[in-house]
């Protein structure tokens, strides 16, 4: 049934690629040379680089006829109940994917080797015969850091190899689909190389990090005679082979590269134990991959083993090692043989036969016994007796001869008798035999499941310390945020307690230039007041001065006025009238008491008085005249000075607004003040003049008083005179009597009536002269009085006129102006600033309130925040342990169903369509399945390789 072959090698060379077509002439060109065979590969023309294969494929190679020399021959074998290996070996980039799975899908020319085997076992499948029933299951893993994913249930990833000696050797665990058609595995394909660890090196961008095994198996069965056979086909696309220095790989990837390289020198190790012909030991168990390819190297197994090379100088080291490593591999021999389980008339007359065999073998020990007894009890046995096994065999033994005493073997013992056959010997420490060997591999599988057991509690121990110093560095995270948070706060409460103090002692300080300012303005307000006493006192000085020169003045006036009446001619001429009288008086009494009678002295003295009382009523009619007179020069004067102050005020008005105008025109600024001048001195002057004007009219009323005073004293006059012509006819009276001595009685009489009407004359002339003096001194005082106003007003002209044309005095005026208005100013806005500190301090005070309330607002939240951050701990960790619970939960769920792929769990026997392709080769149960979602996980570095190869399949 098994049959020796050795393993078929061939080379395949990948065109030029960028990178060596970049490097310099010649790196970049290819340096290998194909004999015309196609048989050998020479590197630079040199014959001690030949390398021979069973097939050399150049740069141009399709992937058909890769294909069809390398792997169809395989194909028709696991069909027919083979086990068969196709594996890639190559270093990174030189084109094992692209040889394995090809380009594209669906393009005839650059699909490779998977999708042609896929169609052609459906193919096959179809073109059999009817009464032949298949089952095509598929599996997919990988290994990667030397532990087995099962990558149709990635979670699955420390599968352990088992064997025994019914299955052999086997992925323990892994799960398997079955497929009705080739979109179903290429779909399975899918979704396991979504599953791939894939990581860049610097020589490809993509480069497959981990050794990928697709399995395909398929069962047969032969429904007329229920025989079957199952045919095992692994499609092995390896890890790069590249030497590590050259990757540039580094950290994980170095450890990756460490333990692939390990995984492939292992690989090289077992190729050389089963080449070099003295090797008792194959070295199986020293890697996963050795051990999962160990019936396909050196065992049960018709095997292709593909190398992939660059045909670069630039790759040329490792071209030599990978051409090196095929070289070694094709001395390796197989015993490839049907892996069949008999149906029960193969197993009935198999059975026959053992039991004869069996009767047989009794027979010649019997008769082996027999000679052994004559020889031990000294007898000879001539050597034509001697038993052998065609004497035995010569007995007659019955067909249905049965030995009950002697178990027959179980159905199964033969049939690993059968696959023992061709399986190579699993190495065992010591020369066990086979029941040994057994238990042996039993406890080895037992082990293996505790260590994978072991190696799973590890890793899950692994990754709950991984989760919980996750968890730690989350907290000691949030710890230090908290931290940050707190001092954060920290700073700004401390800061807010620095303002917040700040603020007390702005406030302080408010307080206290308020209370400065207050001070201040205290003594301002009494120094303000002040001034204006003081100037209140200077100008009442400046009126008392005033008023005193001006009664000073009147007074010199009055003097100088009243030295032009001389009153001592009046007093003097009355005091002799009065003597005179006094004297006629006492003559009259005289004569009466005596009889005395007046002397010619006396007459003379009366005479002279009347004389004099003539002059002197002659000196008062001129006075009058002359008092008429300057009346009347008053009057004239008067009406000068009422003329006079008219043109003054008129001049006063254009001079006032000529200066205001030039005033508005230098200094429009000063326009206010001026007007207030033009104000006060209008309203002063109208007050003066109004006042002139009631003394004007008062002075002509007084005029006209004085007239009419006049007017009575002319009266008067006229009565002096008439009393001085009868004092002249009494004299003549008088005289005559004294001369002719008569009558002197009734003279004596009408002396005495003259003299009363004299004397009364008399006292009216006095009381006339007291009150004439009296009117006269008024009028004297009015005149001087308005001289001196007239003076006054005079000056004021000349103040007037000279502070409008005195510049100098104008801006003096203006800076004292402008200075009792800043002054003023100052004062006003000493005050305002006292009532805006005020309101500033009532602000600060209420701000100072409001930041207070804040802080404790921000306490208060900061308290807060740090319970609600506590308890948002408290929820976060039941959070997370509910999180946790719940990954665990989908991770047991996940473990035992796969919920990605929703097809394959039931099995989809194909039957054989005869060659005619016809319906009843499609599985009975057959799903459709759905492709759409394909393109849904396409993403990320680790999908690249699969979207490449299944983008234009969808
Ligand atoms: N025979 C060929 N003809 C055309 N292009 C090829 C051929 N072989 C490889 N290539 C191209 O070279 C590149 C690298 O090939 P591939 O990915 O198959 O290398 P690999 O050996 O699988 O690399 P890794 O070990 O990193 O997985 C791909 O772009 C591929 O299309």
């Amino acid at each position: 049934m098994s049959s020796q072959n050795n393993i078929k090698v061939v080379a395949r060379f990948r065109p030029v690629n960028k990178v060596e077509q970049q490097q310099h002439p010649p790196d970049g060109k290819p340096i290998i040379d194909i004999n015309d065979g196609n048989t050998q590969v020479n590197l630079y023309n040199d014959d001690s680089n030949n390398y021979s294969f069973d097939r050399v494929f150049d740069l141009q190679s399709k992937q058909e006829d890769v294909f069809e020399y390398g792997v169809r021959g395989i194909v028709d074998d696991v069909i027919s109940g083979y086990n068969g290996t196709v594996f890639a070996y190559g270093q990174t980039g030189s084109g094992k994917t692209y040889t394995m799975m090809g380009s594209d899908i669906d393009d005839n020319n650059s699909k490779g080797i998977i999708p042609r085997i896929t169609e052609q076992i459906f193919e096959s499948i179809l073109t059999s015969p009817p009464n032949m029933e298949y089952l095509v299951k598929v599996s997919y893993m990988e290994i990667y850091m030397e532990r087995i994913r099962d990558l149709l249930s990635p979670n699955n990833d420390n599968l352990q190899v088992h064997e025994d000696k019914v299955r052999g050797v086997y992925v323990k665990n892994l799960s398997d689909y079955y497929v009705g058609d080739a979109k179903e595995v290429y779909e399975i394909m899918r979704q396991g190389s979504l599953a791939r660890a894939v990581s860049s090196t610097n020589m490809n961008a993509e480069s497959s990090r981990s050794h990928s095994i697709f399995l395909i198996s398929i069962q047969q069965k032969n429904i007329e005679t229920g025989s079957q056979k199952t045919g095992n086909l692994y499609l092995v696309d390896l890890a790069g082979s590249e030497k590590i220095g050259k990757t540039g790989a580094t950290g994980q990837t170095l450890e990756e590269a460490k333990k692939i390289n390990k995984s492939l020198s292992a690989l090289g190790m077992v190729i050389n134990a089963l080449t070099d012909g003295k090797s008792t030991h194959i070295p199986y168990r020293d890697s996963k991959l050795t051990r999962i390819l160990q019936e396909s190297l050196g065992g049960n197994s018709r095997t292709t083993l593909i190398v992939n090379a660059s045909p670069s100088e630039y790759n040329v080291d490792e071209t030599i090692s990978t051409l090196r490593f095929g070289m070694r591999a094709k001395s390796i021999k197989n015993s490839a043989r049907v892996n069949t389980e008999l149906s029960p008339a193969e197993l009935k007359n198999l059975l026959k036969k053992s039991q004869r065999d069996r009767a047989l073998y009794e027979n010649f020990v019997n008769a082996l016994e027999a000679e052994l007894r004559q020889w031990r009890s000294g007898k000879t046995v001539p050597k034509e007796e001697w038993t052998t096994k065609e004497s035995a065999s010569k007995e007659n033994i019955p067909l249905n001869t049965t030995i009950p005493s002697t178990p027959t073997k179980p159905i199964n013992q033969n049939l690993d008798v059968a696959r023992d056959e061709g399986r190579p010997a699993t190495p065992v420490p010591l020369n066990l035999d086979k029941d040994e060997r057994e238990d042996f591999l039993k406890h080895e599988n037992e082990l293996s499941d505790q260590l994978a057991d072991k190696e799973k509690a590890l890793t899950s121990l692994e990754k709950v310390l991984k989760e919980l110093r996750d968890e730690l560095d989350f907290y000691k995270n949030s710890h230090q945020t908290l931290n940050e948070e707190n001092s954060n706060f920290q700073t700004q409460l401390s800061d807010l307690r620095l303002q917040f103090e700040r603020l007390e002692f702005d406030n302080k300080d408010n307080i206290i230039n308020m209370d400065v300012l207050r001070d201040r303005n205290t003594e301002l307000t009494a120094s303000v007041n002040d001034l204006n006493k003081s100037l209140e006192e200077a100008r009442n000085a400046q009126k008392d001065s005033l008023a005193e020169d001006f009664e000073k003045k009147k007074a010199e006036k009055m003097a100088q006025m009243m030295a032009k009446f001389d009153a001592t001619g009046f007093t003097e001429k009355d005091d002799v009238l009065r003597d005179l009288l006094a004297k006629i008086d006492s003559i009259d009494h005289d004569e009466n008491l005596n009889g005395g009678t007046l002397t010619s002295d006396d007459l003379g003295a009366i005479r002279r008085q009347l004389l004099e009382s003539q002059s002197l009523a002659r000196d008062s009619q001129d006075k009058l005249r002359t008092s008429e007179q300057e009346n009347r020069s008053l009057v004239i004067k008067r009406e000068e000075v009422e003329s006079r102050l008219h043109s003054l005020e008129s001049e006063f008005e254009e001079l006032l607004e000529k200066s205001i105008k030039e005033e508005e025109a230098n200094n429009l600024d000063l326009q206010e003040s001026i007007n207030g001048i033009k104000d006060k001195l209008e309203a002063q002057f109208n007050s003066k003049r109004e006042k002139t004007e009631v003394e004007v009219n008062d002075l002509r009323q007084q005029i006209e008083n004085k007239n009419q005073d006049i007017t009575s004293l002319k009266g008067e006059v006229q009565n002096l005179v008439g009393l001085n012509d009868e004092l002249k006819r009494a004299f003549a009276v008088t005289s005559a009597g004294i001369e002719g001595g008569k009558n002197l009685v009734d003279s004596a009489r009408d002396l005495e009536r003259t003299r009363k009407s004299l004397a009364s004359q008399l006292n009216d002339f006095e009381g006339m002269k007291k009150s004439l003096m009296k009117d006269l001194q008024d009028r004297c005082e009015k005149v001087v009085e308005l001289e001196i106003e007239l003076d006054q007003y005079k000056e004021q002209y000349a103040q007037v006129l000279r502070s409008t044309n005195n510049k100098a005095a104008q801006k003096k005026m203006a800076f004292l102006e402008r200075n009792l208005e800043q002054l003023t100013l100052v004062q006003k806005g000493l005050v305002d600033q006292n009532q805006s500190l005020k309101k500033e301090v009532a602000i600060a005070e209420r701000k100072l309130l409001a930041r207070s309330e804040r802080i404790n607002n921000l306490e208060h939240l900061l308290q807060e925040a740090d319970k609600r951050l506590v308890i948002s701990n408290a929820k976060f960790e039941g959070q997370l342990q509910a999180v946790r619970e719940r990954l665990e939960q989908a991770r047991s769920q996940k473990a035992s169903t796969n919920a990605s792929i929703n097809f394959g769990r039931i099995a989809k026997p194909l039957r054989g369509g005869g060659g005619s392709g016809s319906a009843s080769a499609s599985p009975t149960n057959k799903k459709t399945i759905d492709l759409s979602g394909a393109s849904d996980n396409d993403s990320g570095s680790s999908t690249k390789r699969a979207s490449w190869f299944f983008s234009s399949g969808k």
